[in-house]
């Protein structure tokens, strides 16, 4: 869990005293857990990022840049609201005094997070391939592409049916996280290859660190709420491209996105009791709500595989499309979508999801704590050593 890459070019300097950015980087910031413990070292690299940066991100994007690097570097806005007639400077006071009571670790935080969304979402030309818009390099298990106001991320590991090794874990965060705040309107996850997600990546189990089994198993809990964390509190939509079977946590998340859209191949499959764990994702809570509590337990419990018509009839999947034409159907609509005003879009996520949001989190917290005892289960162990030695499959 301890690694972490930066790969960057270094370029010129966000003056965050003007309202003016001069140029643009190649930077693709790699995050993993410990580098997201933030230094003052990666604050001043982000700054010298910013400097970069070659195509002007807009205003909007500008302005949260000073207002956070203000409140990082001063704290909360102390300066005298300007005058109406002022605009520049009223917008930039705006922005800062819009920041509240934010902890200036927390900005220093969300303006590395922006530079390095704004570095991987418009990279400079030289990294660009002919005929490829805003292509996202640099992550080893996803394909990130920003494109027509729709990030895509796509699970790109197709010779092991897009299992989530622990990397695709952290990335998958990495990449949340930057279309979060990159400029597009909707953000999509889907499959490369014939799987959507064979859920965990049951090799995850074998690497023991020195504290033994235990503390592998607390990690797991540690990253495992972190993940479903940053699909709790996503802010924009969020949709689910489900291209072929799902398993295990790639079934369970999908009760978190806004829209579900599956292929007639896609599968639904949740085998916790065959795997001698239990739910997560927080299916515990949004299964029973969204399609019966008898029904989840048939899922959850005793491991029930759904097609795409019966996941769609249960309300887990929004509708389902032949294969032959899911691709184009699917992305005609998410183009008409994303054409949508993005800050209604968000705002109407917001009222839905706010109300569910608490709960949600406890949900995640308690899922995660049963789990971390599942994991040390002989029924646990046993299941994983049998798929691990070729002698089981689903
Ligand atoms: C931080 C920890 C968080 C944990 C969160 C809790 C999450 C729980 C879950 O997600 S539970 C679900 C776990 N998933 C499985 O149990 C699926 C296991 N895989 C299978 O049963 C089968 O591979 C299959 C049915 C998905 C596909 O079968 P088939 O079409 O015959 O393909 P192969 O089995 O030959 O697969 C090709 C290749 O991929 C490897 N692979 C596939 N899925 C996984 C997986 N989940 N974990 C590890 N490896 C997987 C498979 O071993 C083959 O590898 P190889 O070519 O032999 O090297």
């Amino acid at each position: 869990l301890a690694m972490a890459y930066l790969a960057w070019g270094l370029a010129q300097r966000w003056c965050p005293s003007s309202l003016q950015v001069i140029s643009f980087p190649v930077v693709q910031l790699h995050l993993n857990r410990t580098a997201m413990r933030l230094s003052q070292k990666d604050f001043e690299s982000a700054m010298n990022q910013v400097k970069l940066l070659k195509k002007d991100p807009g205003n909007e994007v500008k302005l949260k840049l000073y207002a956070l690097y203000k409140q990082a570097t001063e704290g909360p806005c102390n300066m005298p609201k300007p005058g109406v007639f002022d605009l520049i400077n009223k917008a930039k006071w705006d922005a800062w005094n819009a920041l509240g009571s934010l902890p200036k670790e927390t900005a220093r935080q969300n303006y590395v997070d922006l530079v390095s969304s704004l570095s991987s979402s418009l990279e400079s030309s030289s990294q660009v391939e002919p005929g490829t818009d805003r292509k996202s390099t640099g992550y080893e298990t996803l394909m990130v592409t920003s494109e027509d106001g729709i990030t895509k991320i796509m699970l790109n590991r197709p010779t092991k049916k897009n299992a989530l090794n622990v990397e695709m874990y952290h990335e998958i965060m990495h990449a949340l996280k930057a279309a979060s705040k990159d400029d597009s309107a909707i953000t999509v996850l889907t499959g490369n290859g014939d799987y959507y997600s064979s859920g965990n990546d049951l090799t995850n189990f074998t690497d023991i660190p020195p504290g033994g089994v235990e503390e592998k198993a607390k990690n797991g809990a540690i990253l495992l709420r972190e993940f479903v964390g940053c699909f709790i509190d996503f802010p924009k939509p969020l949709i689910a491209m489900v291209n072929g079977p799902a398993v295990g946590i790639s079934v369970t998340l999908l009760g978190l996105f806004d829209a579900v859209y599956a292929s007639d191949r896609a599968t639904f499959h949740t085998p916790f009791s065959h795997l001698g764990q239990s739910p997560e994702g927080c299916s515990s809570y949004t299964f029973p709500k969204i399609m019966s509590p008898a029904k989840a337990t048939e899922m959850l419990v005793f491991g029930k595989k759904l097609t795409a018509g019966e996941a769609c009839a249960q309300g887990l999947v929004t509708e389902v499309f032949p294969d032959s034409t899911f691709q184009k159907e699917v992305w005609t609509r998410l183009k008409a979508f994303a054409k949508l005003p993005p800050n209604a879009m968000r705002i109407s996520k917001e009222i839905i999801r706010n109300r569910e949001k608490e709960k949600l989190h406890a949900v995640n917290a308690e899922e995660c704590s049963v789990l971390q005892g599942r994991w040390l289960s002989d029924e646990c162990m046993n299941a994983v050593m049998n798929f691990l030695s070729r002698k089981s499959k689903l």
